[in-house]
């Protein structure tokens, strides 16, 4: 805001507006966010329309309607330098700076000065750390809040524009200007895993757009965004910054490309407008956690929605230097690049007078500069101006003509939009993973599925196999038991028959054997009958002896141990000698006597298995057989007790 003169005197120009008055300079500290929860911020006058903006670009500000926030614009007067410092020995500088009081005089003469007002007032002694708090920081953290913010310097050639912006201050970090500083806020607020930061480098040189990254690529068309009215680059490169490091290496990268020159008046001018443009996008994090711990049906339905993401666009704009043509005594190509240079920035003053000014055309059109600037006057990006001049009295006019630019500058109101939206590529690339995961999920319950199946058909194949098994057990069990059935009820018939056979009169008939010794055939079944009778009386005369023999041997044993003993004490005299002697003999008689009847019995014996034999061979009923194997075995017995008697 302009100020009467320290001598009393009048407003310059004659443009001084009223609702400036009340327009009290506004902390540049303030951001959008406060000022959403606050009051807004008084605006400097009435809101422009669609027409009158440099940024026509209301289409979203219809929708809604912003906040209010005028451009902030801040004054850094440049040291002397050691040209001045010599040349301009015996002038005082021609402004004074009043910072506390946020003031700058710029004197018409030794006695007369005219007084202006500034968002900030650095002097040549603040640092380059104070710069960025008062300058940049406010709007850095709108773009991290989620809305564009243009940082913008401008000035005479050799006044510090580049000093401010694009120092490295690599040797000292004291001396890091505005970008670097920018992007180390930037790098420490954001979360790599939900969010990004993209960065172009661009030049406009001679009204051509060029990559300062990709220098081939040196026709990069503005596209603007008829919705929104949003100002955009496609065609420049995009590179994703992750630490400070990569972006120091892209700012060198971009700066050695950048079009420079030794003038008169500054030994290393830009003479091209570089613009760097920070892409910061932020995930919603509080909607997110929601969508996260839902579950249940409408999991689904929200899987659907997309993420909500800010998209914060900060754009770092180094001016080339304005400068008179007769003074820097440029010529050929330098005098057409000075020419350039003066009618884009000539645009952007006219353009932001005509803001300044309400009026109803502002002309955007006439300059690439102003077109790519478009969203940064007037639109609806938070843009704080940085206007540099230097001390030497020689320069006087380019100061104040600098001056009157960021005074109109200061009038420009922007309504500022939060650059919410979803992301619908995020969401389809979430939608992308989940579908492949939801095939894979398929597949797998598929195989698992056709494994299921197999399993159950060899189950099942098994479980038939087993039952057919039990089945054929079970006939075999019954077939053998009904077999079983039928010889006992064949053998009791029989039986039966035998039975009745003797019943009926039957008279045994004497077992005749034929001239070889075997039994007749006629008389097979009555001696079958008495050779059992037989048999099982033999069996007890054999039990019978046998205990006998048994009680024979004992005998034996006892008496052999009593000789042994009467030999060992022969003192027990002869009788009881020959009474040993004659029970002695009578044993013998007695075992003689055994032995007879036991061959006897083994010629029994032999008979009746040859009976046997004999009637193994004939083809008997079951009944025969059975009644000869039983025989067989009484055979196999007595065999056995004669081996042991023998
Ligand atoms: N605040 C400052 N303190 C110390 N030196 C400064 C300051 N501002 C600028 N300088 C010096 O002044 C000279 C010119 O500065 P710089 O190149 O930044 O000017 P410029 O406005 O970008 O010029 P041009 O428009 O020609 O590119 C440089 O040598 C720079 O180091």
């Amino acid at each position: 805001m302009r100020m009467a003169t320290s001598g009393g005197g009048n407003y310059r120009n004659g443009t001084y507006r009223s609702s400036l008055k009340v327009d009290k300079p506004l902390s540049l500290n303030s951001n959008p966010k406060s000022s959403v929860k606050s009051k807004p911020v008084p605006s400097s006058g009435p809101r422009r329309n669609s027409t009158g903006s440099l940024g026509a670009a209301t289409g979203a500000a219809k929708d809604d309607a912003g906040v209010p926030g005028r451009v902030r614009v801040a004054v850094r007067l440049r040291p002397r330098i050691a040209e001045e410092s010599v040349g301009d020995a015996d002038f005082a500088d021609c402004v004074e700076l009043q910072p506390e009081l946020k003031r700058l005089k710029l004197r018409k003469n030794n006695w007369d000065s005219d007084t202006y007002e500034f968002d900030e007032v650095l002097t040549e002694f603040a640092s380059q750390k104070r710069v960025y708090e008062v300058v940049a920081k406010p709007v850095v953290e709108s773009v991290l809040d989620g809305y564009n913010g243009t940082i913008m310097a401008y000035g005479q050639t050799g006044t510090g524009k580049t000093y401010t912006l694009g120092r490295l201050g690599e040797e000292d970090t004291a001396a890091r200007g505005i970008m670097v500083r920018a992007m180390e806020d930037i790098l420490a607020d954001i979360s790599f895993e939900t969010d990004s930061v993209l960065v172009s480098y661009l030049q406009l040189y001679m009204e051509t757009i060029q990559d300062l990254l990709d220098p081939p690529n040196d026709n990069i068309s503005i596209v603007e965004d008829p919705k929104t009215g949003d100002v955009s680059l496609p065609g420049a490169s995009l590179v994703e910054i992750r630490n400070q490091k990569s972006f120091l290496e892209l700012l060198r990268v971009g700066e050695a490309h950048r079009f420079a020159a030794n003038t008169k008046l500054n030994t290393e001018s830009s003479r091209s407008h570089a613009i760097l443009m920070v892409h910061v996008k932020r995930s919603v994090k509080g909607r997110q956690s929601v969508l996260s711990t839902d579950n249940g049906a409408n999991s689904h339905l929200k899987m659907l929605k997309p993420p909500l993401v800010r998209k914060g666009k900060l754009v770092v704009v180094d001016l080339a230097g304005s400068e008179r043509i007769d003074k820097s005594g440029s010529e050929g190509h330098a005098l057409e690049e000075a020419k350039s240079i003066n009618l884009s920035l000539s645009a952007l003053g006219k353009c932001i007078n005509a803001l300044a000014e309400n009026s109803a055309h502002v002309p955007v059109r006439d300059s690439k500069l102003t077109r790519l600037l478009k969203d940064s006057f007037g639109g609806t990006a938070r843009t704080s101006l940085v206007i540099t001049i230097g001390p030497s009295p020689r320069h006087r006019g380019e100061t104040a003509s600098t001056i009157m630019f960021g005074q109109r500058a200061m009038k420009v109101e922007n309504m500022l939009k939060l650059k919410e939206e979803f992301d619908y590529k995020s969401l389809s690339r979430r939608l992308d993973i989940q579908l492949d995961k939801l095939i894979a999920e398929h597949e797998r319950q598929q195989k698992a599925f056709e494994d299921e199946i197999e399993r159950i058909s060899i189950e099942a194949q098994t479980q038939i196999s087993e039952v057919e098994r039990n089945y054929e057990e079970a006939l075999e069990k019954e077939r053998l038991k009904y077999q079983k059935d039928y010889m006992e009820s064949i053998k009791k018939l029989e039986e039966q028959l035998v039975k009745n056979q003797q019943k009926h009169g039957n008279e045994k008939v004497p077992v005749r054997l034929k001239d070889d010794g075997s039994a007749l055939t006629s008389n097979t079944e009555s001696s079958k009958v008495s050779a059992v009778e037989e048999v099982a009386e033999l069996k007890k005369v054999l039990q019978k002896e046998s205990l006998l023999r048994k009680a024979a041997e004992e005998e034996v044993n006892s008496l052999k141990s009593q000789l042994a003993q009467c030999r060992r004490s022969e003192a027990s005299g002869n009788s009881d000698i020959l009474k040993l002697r004659k029970m002695l003999e009578d044993e013998a008689r007695q075992k003689e006597k055994l032995e007879g009847e036991i061959a006897i019995l083994h010629g029994q014996l032999l008979q009746l298995s040859f009976e046997a034999d004999e009637a193994d061979t004939l083809n008997l009923p079951y009944g025969h057989i059975l009644g000869c194997a039983s025989m067989a075995s009484n055979k196999s017995c007595l065999e056995f007790v004669l081996s042991f008697l023998s």
